[in-house]
Formats: structure tokens, C-alpha cells, sequence
């Protein structure tokens, strides 16, 4: 395999058991190209942070098989753990030390570490040297946990939910700076309850529900997969009966609140097509009309749901 296209994260069949005989992973597979980024979406014990945590080496998975950058990272973690930058959902360090003091310790522990100073810098925190770890805002721990991440100037960076507490701008800044790794040839799993996050940072995602993969591919294929919306107020004197028969139309669901009509489709030009000749041939005006594709929050929820009918 050439080194373009070579999997730096492979994951086959993974299971993964906890005490009691409870199995948060039922079987996932996936993988990660090189410099791609794959978000790990699922509602809350969808089984994301149980997956990380065998990706990272921490545990033995119960059955199947994990390989990062070539290698078992639980067996042979000597040889994984220094390409692999790690920011936990909770970092953890002694909130006494100041963020420069907390930097340099973490470096003290990563062979060829870059300079603290800089790593602070990535993730805007030079002014913030200083400080005491305690004193910083909950956004800024989450970017001091980044920057510890960054120090060994990892190939592979798992981020377990990367943004929760920051605000939007830090938010942003954040995806910029992940944008700037990929480019550098970083690849980065990362974990997040943030649909926009995942849309808009991500190369492709995997959905998790209850252990299992839901759903899987490109942000846009993922949400191909679900019905398009249409929405518009009737025009006064009309009711649902006088629009074209919504089968015809391509219409595979559909509510009425009040005035306003609410379609569900997968086929949005023959729908969309269907119902603007009919409006003109009545001359009337579809206010308030609106069409549009899923968004992935859509997708996200409609496959939760698709999941609980089949459950
Ligand atoms: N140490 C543990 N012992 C037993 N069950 C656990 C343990 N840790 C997690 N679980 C269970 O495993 C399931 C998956 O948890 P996990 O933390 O992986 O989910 P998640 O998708 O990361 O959730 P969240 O979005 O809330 O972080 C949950 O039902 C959780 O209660």
C-alpha cells in the first residue's frame, strides 16, 4: 500500500466488555486514512469514549482488532505511544503548577518534544503562561489539554471530545488549528456531541448507536441517506387535498401545523418540481416556502430513531 493511502487506524470487529459483562462495543469496524479526520458521533454511551480508549492502548479490547500506525497499541504500546498525541475527555494535572510549569512537565515525559512555548501558542495561551492551572476557565483547560496533546508533535492525535466548554470563537479556533494538523499530515480521530463540529471539521464520520456503527461515510453521504425537507404555508381558500397527490409528488411522509405543510422526501427535484408547477398553474404564492436537504443533525436523529424502532 503506498504510503498516500495507507490506514494509520484500523479497527476490526471490535468488542469491548466491562466488569459485570456490560458491552459498550459490539462489534465496530472502521478505518483512517492518513492526514484524514474521522469524527466518532453517538448520543450519550453510544460506546465513543470506550472505543478511544482501545485506540489509545489503555485496555485490552475483549475480541477483534485494533492497529495504529501498523501496531497493537495495547501490546506493542512502546512502539505506538510516542507517534500518538492523546487529549482525554478529562486532563487531570496537578492544578497547583502553572499552565508553562504543567507544559514543561508533560514535555519532560515525551521524547523530542517541541518547545512548551510554542505548543502554548498553537492554542492561544502564551498570555496565560503564568497562571495556575486552577485559575483557568474550563476552555482553557480544554486548550491546555490540547497543547499537552501537541507537544510530541504526534502523527496520530485522538481528541476525545475536543471542544466541550469552549466558546464559539474558541471553537473555531480550535477547528482551524486541527484544519492546520491535517495539512501538516496529522491524522486525528476525535470524538464530539457537536453535529456542526463534525460537519464542518470532518472528512468522514462513523455514527455510533449502542455499541455499533449506525452509520457511516462523508458528513454529505451520510446525510444523502436521509428524506429532504420542504416546507410552505397552504394558500388561503386550499387544503392538503387540493395539492397533487403527495405519492405522486415523491413525498414519503408529511405533517400539517396549522397552515404550514411539512414533507419529508428523497426525491427533492420531483417533489419540489411537482409542487411549484402546481402553484403556478393556481397562481398562487407558496409562502414561507423552504426546501432543503438533511442537515446532519437530521440524520443524527432520524437514524436514533430508526435505531429505537428496529431495537
Ligand atoms: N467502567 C465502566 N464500567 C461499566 N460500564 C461502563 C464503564 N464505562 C462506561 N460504561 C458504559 O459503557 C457504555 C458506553 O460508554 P462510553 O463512555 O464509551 O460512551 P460515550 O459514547 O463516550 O458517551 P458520552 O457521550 O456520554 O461520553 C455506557 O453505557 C456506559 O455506562
Amino acid at each position: 500500500m503506498d504510503n498516500e493511502h495507507e490506514h494509520v487506524i484500523e479497527v476490526t470487529d471490535l468488542r469491548r466488555v466491562y466488569g459485570g459483562g456490560f458491552e459498550a462495543v459490539r462489534g465496530i469496524s472502521f478505518s483512517v486514512g492518513r492526514g484524514e479526520i474521522f469524527a466518532l458521533l453517538g448520543t450519550n454511551g453510544a460506546g465513543k469514549t470506550s472505543t478511544v480508549e482501545l485506540l489509545e492502548g489503555l485496555t485490552r479490547p475483549a475480541a477483534g482488532r485494533v492497529r495504529v500506525l501498523g501496531h497493537d497499541p495495547y501490546e506493542e504500546r512502546a512502539a505506538v505511544r510516542p507517534r500518538v498525541g492523546v487529549m482525554l475527555q478529562e486532563g487531570g494535572f496537578p492544578s497547583e503548577l502553572t499552565v508553562a510549569e504543567t507544559a514543561r512537565m508533560w514535555a519532560g515525559c515525551v521524547s523530542g518534544a517541541r518547545p512548551e512555548a510554542e505548543a502554548l501558542a498553537l492554542v492561544g495561551l502564551q498570555k496565560r503562561a503564568d497562571v495556575r492551572v486552577k485559575q483557568l476557565s474550563g476552555g482553557e483547560r480544554r486548550r491546555l489539554d490540547l497543547a499537552l496533546a501537541l507537544l510530541g508533535e504526534p502523527e496520530v492525535l485522538f481528541l476525545d471530545e475536543p471542544t466541550t466548554g469552549l466558546d464559539a470563537e474558541g471553537r473555531r479556533d480550535t477547528w482551524e488549528l486541527v484544519r492546520a494538523l491535517r495539512e501538516g499530515g496529522t491524522t486525528v480521530l476525535l470524538t464530539t456531541h457537536y453535529l456542526e463540529e463534525a460537519e464542518s471539521l470532518a472528512d468522514r464520520i462513523a455514527i455510533l448507536h449502542e455499541g455499533r456503527v449506525a452509520a457511516t461515510g462523508t458528513p454529505s453521504e451520510v446525510t444523502a441517506a436521509q428524506p429532504s425537507r420542504i416546507s410552505f404555508r397552504l394558500p388561503d381558500g386550499y387544503f392538503l387535498g387540493d395539492l397533487p397527490p403527495l405519492g405522486e409528488l415523491g413525498v414519503c411522509g408529511h405533517e400539517v401545523d396549522g397552515r404550514v405543510v411539512r414533507l419529508r422526501t428523497r426525491e427533492l427535484q420531483r417533489a419540489a418540481t411537482g409542487l411549484l408547477v402546481w402553484a403556478e398553474r393556481a397562481r398562487v404564492e407558496l409562502r414561507g416556502l423552504d426546501v432543503r436537504s438533511a442537515s446532519l443533525e437530521e440524520a443524527f436523529l432520524g437514524i436514533a430513531r430508526e435505531q429505537e424502532v428496529a431495537a
